[in-house]
């Protein structure tokens, strides 16, 4: 067991709950993008994870990719700036692009992003997020696949980071107080 394992107060999603979701969610993907070769675009640092469990469920061909957007004060989000740290290697041009991420919470940046790449000339764009935490959402972004709902706590593990840390932890859950202090 993670040694970090000690420092949740609740499990939130366990990892057969995770991998349980992952598979359905690849399982539809493989049925949808049957035949169009996609694009499926992790974004970085959160996503890893999920990306890396959802790309190897998807079992029609399809190209992996990342980026990695600067995270930004709030104010420069909403001004519908994205500024990229890493932009995909390949085109996006009539391509049909699958976005990926860990968790949609204000939306800010995910649909900046998906904004951004619209821009690129997609033939379409679709948004795939393993959690959705809707209490928090701020702009409006259609995910076609969402795998798991998230209350409004700020959750850690699967990728998820509080301050770079607990992102290998196999589960999703909420860290204890007194790990803030
Ligand atoms: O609950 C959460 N835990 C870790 N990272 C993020 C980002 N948005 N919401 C988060
Ligand atoms: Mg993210």
């Amino acid at each position: 067991e993670h040694e970090q394992t000690k420092d949740l107060t609740k499990v939130l999603f366990t990892e057969e709950e995770i991998k349980t979701c992952v598979n359905q969610m690849g399982k539809r993907i493989s049925e949808d993008y049957a035949g169009k070769n996609p694009l499926v675009v992790g974004v970085l640092t959160g996503g890893y994870v999920f990306m890396s469990d959802l790309a190897r469920t998807i079992t029609v061909p399809h190209v992996v990719d990342f980026v990695k957007c600067s995270s930004y004060g709030s104010g420069t989000e909403s001004s519908g700036k994205v500024k990229f740290q890493l932009e995909t290697s390949h085109s996006i041009e009539g391509r049909h692009v699958i976005v990926v991420e860990d968790i949609i919470d204000t939306g800010l940046t995910l649909s900046n992003l998906v904004a951004h790449l619209s821009t690129m000339g997609p033939a379409s764009i679709e948004v795939a997020s393993l959690l959705d935490k809707k209490a928090r959402r701020k702009v409006e972004v259609k995910a076609k696949y969402v795998g798991l709902e998230c209350p409004d706590e700020f959750v850690i593990g699967y990728g998820l980071d509080y301050d770079g840390a607990y992102r290998s932890l196999p589960m999703i859950g909420i860290l204890k107080p007194e790990v803030y202090s």
